[in-house]
């Protein structure tokens, strides 16, 4: 009996043994803990592979179960436009789990934006759009709402290949609802947000919907800090405002029909698939197998 392999053990590739896992930098902190860039070195000789090593901080122990939960979604993901899960590493006899990912050196949509803005032409931006949509697709067939997407969160694979990143607030829709609704606020991206998640904590796929629409206007800002959309509604609230007071005003906002500005030499049909992402009543607001079309359609119309 004991001779048999425990069929019930993680793959062996899974099990990553925290002895070879080499610090080499951080590749990104958040309010929960970091991702680092590892090299998986078992040979000792600098010829492992490089990984991305996403952990809690250690004395973030409620995040631990919502950790546990975050690396069975990822690890339950397969598809070219959601990063690959690569295993699991215990580490400090097993108090803390470390989730091992692949690593991809063009980083987030923001840094990427940032070095290589000058060759990137609107076509490239509605081809990432596009990507992003198909990502978020296959999501919603898995029935999760990601409720975090935004370009900070999205990770560039090459010059024509983005994927969704971070599943850090991820949540499965019961199958009995159409949404998910969240107990706490937590540190929310609130810019990110669509009203009904503002005011009543509720996740769906719509939800989801509205902040493809605010990734697409950072898309189209190309990441621009100065245009980004929590300046954006700040400069409109007015930045005497609390933070604990912010979400109403942004609410109120939202509720009169105030929108993000469409950015510059944006074509008014990109515009237009935003709007119809920010559509106040979540039912108005089109699917991601529709914005795929909305998008392919402006792809091949603008052929040159
Ligand atoms: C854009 C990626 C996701 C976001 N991110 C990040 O640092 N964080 C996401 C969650 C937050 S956290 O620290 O708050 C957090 C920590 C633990 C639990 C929950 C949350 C940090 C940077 C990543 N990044 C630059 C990467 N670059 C290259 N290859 C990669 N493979 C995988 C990620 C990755």
């Amino acid at each position: 009996f004991w001779r048999r392999p425990n069929i019930f053990k993680k793959q062996q590739q899974d099990v990553f043994e925290e002895r070879y896992l080499r610090f080499i930098s951080i590749l990104g902190k958040g309010n929960f803990g970091s991702v680092e860039l590892c090299r998986y070195d078992p040979l000792g000789d600098n010829t492992g592979d490089l990984v991305a090593v996403k952990e809690l901080q250690a004395n973030k122990q409620a995040s631990m179960a919502d950790f546990q939960r975050e690396i069975q979604t990822i690890s339950s993901l397969h598809c070219d436009y959601i990063v690959k899960y690569k295993g699991i590493c215990y580490s400090a006899g097993r108090l803390s789990t470390k989730l091992v990912m692949e690593y991809l050196p063009y980083g987030s949509l923001i840094g990427y934006m940032e070095k290589h803005r000058q060759n990137v032409c609107t076509r490239k931006l509605l081809l990432f759009a596009s990507q992003i949509c198909k990502g978020m697709e296959y999501l919603q067939s898995m029935r999760y709402v990601h409720r975090d997407l935004a370009a900070r969160n999205v990770l560039v694979a090459s010059d024509t290949l983005v994927k969704i990143a971070d599943f850090g607030l991820t949540k499965i829709i019961p199958v009995d609802k159409e949404y998910y609704r969240v107990t706490q606020p937590g540190e929310s991206p609130i810019f990110w947000y669509a009203p009904e998640s503002i005011s009543e904590l509720k996740f769906s796929h719509k939800s989801d919907v509205w902040s493809f629409g605010i990734v697409l206007h950072e898309l189209l800002s190309y990441c621009d800090i100065s245009r980004n959309p929590k300046r954006l509604c700040i400069q409109k609230i007015g930045s005497y405002v609390q933070n604990s007071s912010m979400a109403i005003h942004l609410l109120n906002l939202l509720k009169n029909n105030w929108r993000l500005p469409a950015p510059p030499q944006c074509p008014p049909k990109v515009h237009n698939i935003m709007m119809q992402c920010w559509e106040f009543n979540s039912e108005d607001r089109p699917s991601f197998s529709t914005l795929q079309d909305l998008i392919e359609n402006i792809l091949l119309d603008e052929r040159e």
